[in-house]
Order: C-alpha cells, then sequence, then structure tokens
C-alpha cells in the first residue's frame, strides 16, 4: 500500500514538481487483475482502483496492518462508481451487478467483499474510496439517474457542468463519504470555477474518459500559492482541506470527487473570488 502524509501548507508551497507529485499525485490506478490502494492520512481516506479481470478480486482481511483491524470495513464505510464494463460486487453473500457509471455504498462492517468483471475483455473499473465510520448504513446501489444532480457554471465562461452526487443525504445516509461524478457540457473545459476550499473535509480528484494526449492541469495551494499537477487518464489528485482543488483540460474529461470530513454539507464551501488567486 501507498502511504501519504499530511503537509502543512508552508511546507507544501516549497515543494518543486516531484515533490508536489510525491505527495498530492496518485499514477494511474487501474491495472487488470489487480487492486491498488493509496492510503492518505487526510481523514485517512483509502484510494482504490479495483480491476477484476478472469477471477473476482477480494478486499483484504489484513489491510499490511494499516487500519489495525481483523478485516478491512471492521470500522469503515466504502463508497465506489464503476467507470469499466459490467462487472458485479458481492457483499457478505450478496450480488449487485455494476454497469458502467453505477455506484455502490458499502457500510461498515462489511466483512467478504469481493469484485468480478463480466468479461475479463473488456473489465470492470470499480473506483473505491474508503474512510473512518462509526455506524453501520445499509448497502446501496446508485445509478446517475437516482443521483442527486446540480447545474453549476455556463458556456461563456468555458465551465458549464453537472455534478451527479451518489453519496449524498439526498441519496443515502453515510457517516462521512460524499462522492459523485461531474461531466463537463461539450466546449466546456473547466472545472470548479470558480474555486473553492472547505477547511472542514478533504478531498480526491479521479480523472478518467481521457484520451492517451489529453492533460488536465489540476490546481491546488493555498490561494494566494497555487501550484499544478498534470493529470492523465485515470490519475487522482489528492485536496487536502486548506488547498484549492480545481482543473482545465486539453480535451474532454471527467471526474469523480468524493470528501470526507467535519460535515456532509456539500454547499459548504468557501468560495474564491478570482482577483484574490495567485
Ligand atoms: O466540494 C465540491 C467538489 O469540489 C466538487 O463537487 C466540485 C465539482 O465537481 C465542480 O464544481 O465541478
Ligand atoms: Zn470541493
Amino acid at each position: 500500500m501507498d502511504i501519504r502524509y499530511s503537509l502543512h501548507p508552508d511546507h507544501a508551497k516549497s515543494l518543486d514538481t516531484t515533490g508536489l507529485r510525491d505527495n498530492f499525485h496518485v499514477p494511474p490506478l487501474f491495472t487488470a487483475g489487480e487492486m491498488s490502494m493509496t492510503y492518505t492520512h487526510e481523514d485517512r481516506v483509502i484510494i482504490m482502483g479495483i480491476c477484476p479481470a478472469a477471477t473476482a478480486l477480494e478486499l483484504p482481511s489484513d489491510v499490511e496492518n494499516v487500519t489495525g483491524t481483523s478485516y478491512m470495513l471492521e470500522r469503515r464505510e466504502l463508497g465506489l462508481i464503476n467507470v469499466g464494463g459490467p462487472g458485479s460486487v458481492e457483499v457478505d453473500g450478496q450480488t449487485v451487478a455494476l454497469d458502467t457509471q453505477e455506484g455502490l455504498y458499502i457500510g461498515k462492517g462489511a466483512r467478504d467483499v469481493s469484485f468480478s468483471s463480466d468479461d475479463a475483455a473488456n473489465p470492470a473499473k470499480f473506483y473505491a474510496n474508503s474512510a473512518p465510520a462509526h455506524a453501520s448504513y445499509p448497502l446501496k446501489k446508485v445509478t446517475i439517474e437516482e443521483s442527486s444532480p446540480v447545474t453549476l457554471g455556463a458556456a461563456e465562461t468555458n465551465n458549464e457542468r453537472t455534478i451527479y452526487r451518489y453519496l449524498h443525504p439526498d441519496v443515502m445516509p453515510t457517516c462521512q463519504l460524499l462522492m459523485g461524478l461531474t461531466k463537463l457540457a461539450t466546449g466546456s473545459n473547466w472545472n470548479t470555477f470558480p474555486p473553492h476550499t472547505h477547511d472542514r473535509r478533504m478531498e480526491t480528484y479521479f480523472y478518467f474518459d481521457m484520451a492517451p494526449e489529453t492533460v488536465v492541469f489540476h490546481f491546488m495551494g493555498t490561494p494566494d500559492e497555487t501550484r499544478h499537477l498534470v493529470m492523465r487518464n485515470e490519475e487522482v489528485a489528492i485536496s487536502p482541506p486548506w488547498s484549492i482543488h480545481s482543473g482545465a483540460g486539453t480535451g474532454t474529461y471527467s471526474f469523480i470527487w468524493c470528501m470526507a470530513g467535519e460535515n456532509q454539507t456539500f454547499e459548504d464551501m468557501d468560495f474564491i473570488a478570482p482577483e484574490d488567486l495567485r
């Protein structure tokens, strides 16, 4: 497991490209037949890319002593969205079929969790985030139609987009996790602009549906010390609570965001006026 520590913003602003990437950028998540795991100390979120091929992949029972529990979800919850071909997730004997763009919430206490692809030649790609949890809420599948959408931005400002909120209090109860998928309208390439911070919650951004030549410049840092990460397909940016998180692409892309922290108030964002950015 890849472990990432928390940084003070005064430290982060001194880093060069390699230092920024080592701390805040997660390389391509999916390898057929494998499960990748990155543990960030920001709200103790585990970022996973699960790509089963011919055989099923199981959540590890002993997470390399990282969680210190007898199985991974003993004191954790997990949310995921499938961005690959059709597949299924089996949770303590219950099988849930998940087509592309379909999401699943797995509550605290799920012991035996395994992931399968219907066709190894077109494998499922389960993008998952897990956070510590204090209560057990029911297993729930969410389609994009069942999500809670909000539309923001405009074509004139190149930031027209729809935010499909899958794990959100209007859709289901969770302990900490909020998760959704944002799609940009044709011709719009700026996400999350004007940018914001929310010192109450960390966030992860998983960029996908990108052509190999497309890059997203993902902006991070405090509003007066911005930095960027160059993102390619199926990579993740870790956004500490003090950081902005916004991006512009050289081609089309979508992304899945996930948050954990003090509250579950999606609207609780501190917007930064563009004239205050440095
Ligand atoms: O705190 C909220 C998250 O940053 C995202 O939901 C924002 C987003 O998808 C967007 O504005 O495009
Ligand atoms: Zn945010």
